[in-house]
Order: C-alpha cells, then structure tokens, then sequence
C-alpha cells in the first residue's frame, strides 16, 4: 500500500475531481460519509454525546458533513466551531450552513479557553481541527485546547490526521498534538503514522477508501510503501515439487560467544524454520555441544578458540551468511570479521556486534561488501550514522548510507523500516511483545534462510521482515506479549507462512 504527501494527496484530489467530473463537495460528502457509517455501525444508534471540534479549513468541513449525517440520523451531537481563523474555506462555510438544515442547535464558536466545553468520559470527541493541510504548530488557545482534550478521558477519533501532526514533516511541539485513540484516515496512510515521534499520537489508524483515481494513484511514486499481507504475498516463492535440499540453499550462522551461544542458536533455528535447506553454525567451541544438541538438524563448524570468534574457516560455499549475533567485539572478532568480508562473495546479513564493529572500525565499513542486508536497532544505527534530529532527517542519512554502501538497512522496531537506496518500506506486523532478548537473532537467520531460497535481498528483508512480524502476531494472540519469548516467534513462523494463503485479499485501494 502507498503511503503518500499531503501535495500527492491534495493532487490526487484534485485530479479525481477533474476526471470524475465532480465538486470538490461532492468529494467532501463521499469522505464525510464513510467517517459517519464507520462510526454507525459501531454506535448502532445509542445517543452518546459526540462532541464534534471543526477547524474552519476542509478538515472541518470533514467534522461538519459527520455531524450533518449523525445528527439526521438520530444521533446526540454537540458540533464546535474552533475558530482559530476567518480565512474559511468555501467546502466548510457550504456544509456549515447545511446544519442549520438538520437543527435548530447552530454549532457552538470556540474562541478562548472560556469556551471549552465540559467532556466527559461517556463521551465521543471527534477531531476535525486539523488535517493534512496544517501549516505551523497550533499556538494559544487552539493547543489549549488540543491539551485539554488530550486530558479528558473520552474516546477520541481524528478525522485523517491527528490535528498538530504534519503528514510527512517533523513534529515541532508535542504537547499541541491531538492524542487520538483511533485515526481515520483517507486513500492513503500518512508517512507520520509510522516514525517513533510521531506514530504514538495515531494510535490505531484505518484507512477509508474514498474513489481518489486509481490510475493517478497506480503511477506515484509513494513516499514509502507500506508491506501488508498483499505485499508479503506477492513476495512468496513458490516451492517446486521435485526440490531438494540443495535447491534451498546452505546458510552460514557465524555467531555466539561464551554466555551468548544461545544467539546462534536462535538464528540458526530461524534459518531453517523460515526454510533454508541447509544450515551450518559457526560457533566458538564453547558452543559445539550446545547447537548439536539443541539443532541436531544444523551442522556445526567451531573457532580454534574456545569462548570467542577469531578466524571463520568452513570448508563449503554459503548460498548466504548471517553475521554478529552475540560476537562481541573483541579485536581478534573483528579481525576475523573483515578477513571474511575480503574472502567471501555470498550476501551477508549484518547484525548487533557485527554492526558496532563496523561502526567502530570505518576501515571495516569500507570493506563492507555490496549488497549487504543491515539490521540495527535505533542504538545500532545511530553508532553507525551518528544521531539525527528528527525522524526526517534519519530516514535521509540512512538512503545516503544505503545509496552509498549498496546496502539495505533495516531499522528494526515497531513498524521496521527498510531502507534501499531512495526507497522506503514500512512493515506492518509485529507486536510490544517481541522487544524481548532474542528477537533480532531470529530475524537475522530468517533473513538469512530466505536468502539461501532465492530471495534477493530486497525481497528477503521485506518478507523476513514481515514473516518474522506475523509470526509474533500468532504467538501473542495466543500467550500474550509479556509471555511471549523469541523462540516463540520462531515456532510460529510455518503458521505465519500458511496465514498468507488463509484469507485471499484484494488489495485495498
Ligand atoms: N485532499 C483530499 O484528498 C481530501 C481532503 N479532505 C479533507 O481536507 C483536509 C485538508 O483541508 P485543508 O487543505 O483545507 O486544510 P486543513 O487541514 O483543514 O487546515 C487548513 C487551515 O488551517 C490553517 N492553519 C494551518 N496551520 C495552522 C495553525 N497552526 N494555526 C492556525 N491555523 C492554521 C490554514 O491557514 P494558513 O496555513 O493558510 O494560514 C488553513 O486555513 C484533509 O485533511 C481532509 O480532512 C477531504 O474532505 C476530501 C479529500
Ligand atoms: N514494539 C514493537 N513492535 C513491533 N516489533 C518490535 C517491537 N519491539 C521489538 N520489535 C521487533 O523485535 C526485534 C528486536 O530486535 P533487537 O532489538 O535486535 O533484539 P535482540 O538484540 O534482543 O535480538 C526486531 O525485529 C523488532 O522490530
Ligand atoms: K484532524
């Protein structure tokens, strides 16, 4: 699914308008309309108050068109003019006018804090104050406002942004930022839904088709895609019937040290649960006893050392390498890790030691090999790149990064975000209860196992990604997050692969 600017999305607006030869009040009754059945079918005509704060631009001439429907159909609805400026729009001062059709209760005008109505927690509040259209921080009474009805505890939708959120630009104040507990939002996701400042004020979010032009929108170049079930799918290989383990391919596990063994245990069984044909774990001795043991399906190489990684010999080709889960970073390791980087052509995935290695070591990074898959999390990647100021400036610095070293870059963490060349990709599972120890090691043998199946390296960080997410989805919706372990994510991924092919989606517009 594309996610896409507020200048595409006023764009594709406008071109709709054009090609389907309607009013832009029309469009507003189609947008307004599908906010109002979402909230009748789950009101189901119960007269909760529902409190309905406009602003004076479309957004609230959005909140007028709800109110207009709501209150036609039965419904308790007290609707607030917040009035921050006259520059109206013509769409808003036109449906504003039609409530006086519907009621004799003509909207409330909100001017100074004196206004602000008692909310209770029975209550609805609908925010439609702001939306995509928003130019600077709410100041004044207007974020008084947004803060005081942050404090109330009634439910609060917005109507396709949080009002104070930009859609794709960074947050300047997070206190003038609309807390929402859900967000409906139109065609398309916002890019602010999905960055660690930002998303926290969405909270869930839908997205309500409103007929924008398909054509026009088939041919943008999103700012960032979002991977659903129907990305995920199209991803998938299929499996040949005469296939035998060597089609698969032979993953290297080079990982552990001692008191940290279990890592390459992890990924190993990640490897080969994601469906790599064979996986063979580099280990330093210590670990020997533990992967026969714990993976007799793996096969196992060991360092001449016994607690840590010094010098990698195998004696085959890995189809693909997953590297750094619980080295360290002990000289002889990195030394270790940059002879393999001169001697080994197979595509490696790169994680924790691994990476603060290289960060630690540019002369390392430079000899990173093209066409690595990278995976920190926040801390790793700041390590790697330096610190940023805000999510924006991040997402930059790490195409710089990808466009420079020909890596992908996956930034790990809710809502994963992969990084290629100028190219973005949002992942849409996974669950609070995989920030456990562990997580990452499965994602990076997955990553690896899908690799040695013929997945480039674009395809197998975007489907790893996603897979390793459902699979955590399947574990928590059985044991919860705080029960949930990253074996569990592991166990889960054949589940994750079969649910692909369980409910046969479209995909949504
Ligand atoms: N495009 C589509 O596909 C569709 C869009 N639709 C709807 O339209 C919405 C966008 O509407 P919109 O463009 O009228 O902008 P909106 O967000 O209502 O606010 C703009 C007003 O706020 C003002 N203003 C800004 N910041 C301010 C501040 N800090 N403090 C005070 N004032 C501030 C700004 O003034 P200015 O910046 O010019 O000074 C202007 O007057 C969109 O989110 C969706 O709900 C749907 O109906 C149909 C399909
Ligand atoms: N709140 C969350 N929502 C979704 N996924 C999460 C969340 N927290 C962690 N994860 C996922 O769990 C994994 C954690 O990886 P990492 O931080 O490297 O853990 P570890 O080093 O313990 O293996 C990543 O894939 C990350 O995306
Ligand atoms: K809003």
């Amino acid at each position: 699914m594309k996610i896409v600017s507020a200048e595409q999305q006023y764009n594709a607006d406008k071109i709709t308008i054009e090609k389907q030869q309607i009013t832009s009040l029309e469009l507003m009754e189609r947008a307004g309309g599908q906010i109002f059945e979402w909230l009748d079918s789950r009101l189901e005509g119960v007269p909760v108050p529902v409190h309905i704060f406009c602003g004076i631009g479309d957004n609230g001439g959005d909140g007028m068109v709800v109110g207009r429907l709501l209150i036609e159909h039965g419904y308790n609805v007290v609707i607030y003019v917040v009035n921050y400026s006259d520059k109206r729009s013509d769409n808003f001062l036109y449906n504003y006018d039609r409530i006086k059709k519907v009621t004799k209760n003509w909207p409330i005008i909100i001017k100074r804090e004196a206004h602000f109505p008692k909310i209770t927690s029975e209550d609805v509040v609908i925010d439609a104050i702001f939306g995509i259209g928003l130019s600077r921080s709410p100041e004044g009474w207007v974020k008084k406002l947004i803060t005081y009805l942050n404090e109330t505890e009634a439910f609060k939708l917005s109507i396709d942004i949080p009002s104070g959120l930009f859609a794709n630009k960074a947050l300047e104040d997070e206190d003038a930022v609309f807390l929402a507990n859900h967000t409906l939002t139109f065609q398309a996701p916002k890019l602010a839904f999905f960055l660690p400042k930002t998303a926290p004020f969405v909270r869930d979010f839908e997205v309500l088709d409103i007929g924008l032009d398909s054509d026009f929108l088939d041919d943008l170049k999103p700012l960032a895609h979002l991977i659903t079930l129907f990305e995920a799918k199209n991803l998938y290989k299929y499996r040949d019937k005469y296939a035998h383990k060597g089609t698969f391919g032979h993953a290297l596990i080079v990982g552990g040290s001692y008191g940290k063994i279990g890592a390459a245990v992890l990924a190993s069984k990640a490897a080969f649960k994601i469906g790599a044909g064979l996986v063979t774990a580099f280990v330093p001795k210590c670990g020997y006893n533990i992967l026969q043991t714990t993976i007799p399906e793996a096969m196992v190489a060991t360092d001449k050392e016994d607690e840590i990684i010094t010098n990698i010999v195998i004696d085959f080709e890995p189809t693909a390498i997953g590297i750094g889960m619980g080295i360290g970073k002990n000289k002889a390791t990195a030394e270790a890790i940059t002879k393999l980087f001169k001697t080994q052509n197979a595509p490696m995935v790169i994680d924790a030691d691994a990476l603060n290695i290289l960060a630690e070591n540019k002369e390392v990074l430079k000899l990173l090999p093209k066409s690595s898959i990278l995976t920190p999390h926040p801390g790793e990647l700041k390590r790697l790149i330096g610190a940023w100021k805000d999510d924006y400036e991040k997402l930059e610095k790490v195409k710089k990064f990808s466009k420079k070293n020909e890596a992908v870059v996956i930034i790990k963490g809710a809502f994963t975000t992969i990084v290629y060349m100028d190219n973005l990709y949002i992942n849409s599972t996974g669950n609070p209860g995989m920030a456990t120890g562990g997580s990452g090691d499965a994602l990076t043998g997955a990553i690896t196992g899908l690799l040695c199946q013929g997945y480039n390296i674009l395809q197998a960080s975007l489907f790893g990604v996603y897979l390793h997410g459902l699979a955590g989805d399947n574990a928590a919706n059985v044991i919860g997050y705080e029960a949930l372990m990253a074996s569990d994510i592991i166990d889960n991924l054949g589940k994750a692969y079969m649910e692909l092919f369980t409910n046969d989606m479209e995909e949504p517009e």
